[in-house]
């Protein structure tokens, strides 16, 4: 089955979010594809949504942030669009203080791991504001590097405002915070969606190795079901000797000392399992930076065959 392509929003404050997502709103019609859009607002009213017309499956996340306290209720509309709509892509615009990395969390749950495809992380920076920035708090300085340097497609906006010689110094500086992400000029968000397509990219046939390492998401996803039950102390002893890139992993275990399946969580060197009361698959999702999917899929295997020697 096709997958739906996810695109993630970013940016701060006034950067040009809601002008990009009018500019591929626009594209996406022309091209008669199925869109459906997620809103973010840190009010209690949308203003943005305005911006999406009718006929387009709006959801809205108001009055808080969806990286600190409603990314359940992320992954609940998603579900809900998957369910009620045949969609090509779904758009999610975040409030302009969201860090993009839980927002990607949010939208790998395991239950929806073979349905959506997050093509990008696209940060847009106001080119001002970026210039200026050391004016801000430090609080805020470091949001906007964060935004920047876990974004996949960095568009530098509203550079009618600046010089020649101040964008070219500006591309240097973003890049210097993010080597690896695609970094475009813009006026108003103008690009297409093939700017922002990353991660599709890598299903392209491409003779040349260094560009498809380029192309590739920089925060990568890995996807493992495993057939059998698990021993507790091999499942364990392996996260504790994992690579430190490894950010976030959830999804659904069954262990060999219990009949029951738990939901598996673990961020910030802190696994947490719980109890759950249905029997789902037993899929974990993996987030980290510079994954080899390869070296994942051998380590999984292993613990699977060391769990079933255990129990011997
Ligand atoms: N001069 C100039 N103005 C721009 C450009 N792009 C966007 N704007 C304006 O900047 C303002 C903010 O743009 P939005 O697209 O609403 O920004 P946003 O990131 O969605 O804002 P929030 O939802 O508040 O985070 C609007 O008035 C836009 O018309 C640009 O390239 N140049």
């Amino acid at each position: 089955m096709k997958k739906v392509e996810v695109y993630i929003l970013a940016g701060f404050l006034g950067s040009g979010k809601t002008t990009l997502l009018k500019n591929l709103l626009t594209e996406e019609k022309e091209q008669g594809r199925k869109v459906a859009v997620v809103m973010n607002e840190l009010g209690e009213t949308s203003i943005d949504s305005n911006a999406v017309s009718e006929d387009i499956p709006l959801k809205e996340l108001l009055n808080g942030c969806v990286c600190c306290t409603i990314q359940g209720q992320l992954e609940v509309h998603l579900q809900g669009l998957l369910i009620d709509h045949e969609l090509d892509s779904i758009y999610i615009e975040t409030t302009g203080v969201a860090h993009p990395i839980e927002v990607l969390d949010a939208c790998l749950s395991p239950l929806f791991a073979d349905k959506l495809e997050v093509q990008s992380i696209v940060t847009i920076v106001d080119a001002n504001r970026w210039k200026d920035r050391k004016t801000m708090s430090i609080r805020l300085q470091k949001l906007l590097q964060e935004q920047v340097h876990h974004a996949d497609v960095v568009l530098v906006n509203k550079v009618d405002q600046l010089s020649e010689s101040e964008q070219a110094s500006l591309v240097f500086d973003i890049q210097s915070v993010n080597s690896k992400a695609k970094c475009l000029l813009t006026r108003y968000s103008a690009v297409k969606r093939e700017d922002l397509m990353i991660n599709g990219q890598k299903q392209m046939p491409t003779t040349h190795e260094k560009t498809h390492v380029h192309q590739d998401l920089k925060v990568k996803t890995f996807v493992h079901q495993f057939q059998t039950p698990l021993n507790i102390d091999v499942f364990e002893n392996w996260l504790r000797a994992m690579p430190d890139t490894i950010y976030r992993i959830k999804g659904y275990l069954r262990f060999t000392h219990s009949d029951n399946t738990f939901l598996f969580q673990y961020s910030y060197g802190m696994p947490l399992y719980m109890k759950e009361l249905m029997k789902y698959p037993m899929t974990l999702v993996f987030i980290g930076e510079d994954l080899n999917k390869q070296w994942m899929k051998s380590e999984m295997e292993k613990i699977e065959v060391a769990s079933q020697l255990e129990d011997i």
